[in-house]
């Protein structure tokens, strides 16, 4: 097999029990000795570790996941140092060496700050390091933050080009329902990406109805966020599994065809790397709504966005800021980097693009959204 790029999402729930806090030591054990072995077998590998939150609660005798930020950012604080410090011991038994990296979801928005990243990902990995990630906690604030590591996980892996992206959590794959509320839940062993949305909306809804989003009062989202995650990075060409983390050592079984878990089919990789900034790396800030016109042109014939396709505006936003493009349904279906601010495009919108330097009073650029900054989802 040809060495491949895999990026691998422990959730808290594998980590830790979720009765008394405890460390799952043996399963840790056995994640870093699959790693260990994907290394060998010459792929290179990203860890990405929740768990500093319960960790810092084990360490400080909290019997809850605390509900204020500020106490919750310095428990991750405390866990932090302590969960880097297990994985250094246990790879560092096998000669592995790691290195600790924490990103808040500022660091993916600029353009600058991204490839930085992503050099630093490159050297990384060429140097044989496993890169262990997690959000930086401590200093992430609300309106910046992933949320939840499995939207963490699915960012890196189309920032690292990643072939494989493994979720890891305490069930054995996706079910139709929560199969902890309902034993009746029907397993899924396969998604194709056009079928994601609509079970994404489903399980959402289920899972709404549910007593919270995670499995156990430990973890955060549950199979809403893994699914939000699978998009994310089919979209960037990305193989994603979701798959028990009690048996890491199915990884490789998985690489070779074995069946465990819930696969998701991959999109090709057709997206450029600064098109896959646009897309996931920037956050909208605001929508445009397209009639069926425009949306057949961008999304078919990959044109530029006019004004006249636009029929209504959502959110504030500048000029250069990302927004998302959606159909009359308020499907998302493409997102891009605007010429104007939303203020300017609610004068524009319906028009002739002809006719903008008289709407404005001043000569822009004739299109909403050029092809080169548009990428279609
Ligand atoms: N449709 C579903 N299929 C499988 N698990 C589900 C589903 N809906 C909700 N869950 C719950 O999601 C939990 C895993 O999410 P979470 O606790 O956030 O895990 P992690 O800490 O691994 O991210 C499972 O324990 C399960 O109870
Ligand atoms: N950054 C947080 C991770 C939060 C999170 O997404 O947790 P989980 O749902 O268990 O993957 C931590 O380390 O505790």
């Amino acid at each position: 097999m040809q060495p491949q790029i895999i990026v691998i999402k422990i959730g808290t729930s594998s980590l830790s029990d979720p009765e008394s806090g405890d460390l799952q030591l043996a399963t840790i054990a056995k994640l870093v000795e699959a790693i260990v072995h994907l290394r060998r077998e010459g792929h290179s590998v990203v860890l990405v570790s929740s768990g500093a939150v319960g960790i810092g609660c084990g360490r400080l005798g909290l019997k809850q996941r605390p509900r204020k930020i500020s106490k919750k950012q310095a428990v991750a604080a405390v866990g932090q140092g302590r969960l880097i410090r297990i994985y250094d011991d246990f790879f560092g038994s096998l000669q592995q060496p790691v290195a600790q990296v924490l990103l808040t979801r500022g660091n993916l928005i600029q353009r600058q700050h991204y490839m930085n990243v992503h050099a630093t990902f490159h050297e990384l990995l060429e140097m044989g390091v496993v890169p262990i990630v997690n959000e930086n906690d401590t200093v992430a604030v609300d309106e910046l933050k992933f949320g939840d590591n499995d939207t963490l996980s699915a960012l890196v892996a189309s920032l690292v080009e990643a072939d494989w992206l493994f979720l890891l959590t305490d069930v054995d794959r996706l079910y139709s329902d929560d199969p902890r509320q309902n034993p009746e839940a029907k397993p899924i062993e396969f998604v194709e990406y056009s079928e994601l949305q609509e079970l994404r909306q489903a399980i959402g809804e289920k899972q709404a109805l549910g007593a919270q989003g995670g499995g156990t009062q430990w973890g955060t989202g549950g199979m809403t966020t893994k699914l939000d995650a699978a998009r994310i990075a089919s979209a960037a060409g990305v193989r994603t599994v979701i798959t028990r983390g009690a048996f890491p050592d199915r990884l490789s079984a998985i690489l070779r065809g074995e069946n465990f878990g819930t696969q998701f089919a991959a999109q090709p990789k057709t997206v450029n790397a600064r098109k896959r900034w646009i897309a996931y790396g920037m956050v909208p800030l605001g929508k445009l709504f397209l009639d069926d016109g425009a949306v057949q042109a961008v999304i078919r014939k990959g044109r530029s966005l006019l004004p006249a396709g636009i029929t209504q505006v959502e959110g504030k936003f500048d000029a250069n800021e990302s927004v998302s493009l959606c159909d009359r349904d308020g499907k998302e279906v493409a997102r891009g980097i605007s010429n104007y601010s939303s203020s300017d495009i609610l004068r524009i919108l319906g028009s002739q693009s002809e006719d903008i330097p008289k709407l404005l009073g001043f000569d822009g650029e004739e299109t909403v959204i050029h092809r080169d900054n548009l990428v279609r989802l």
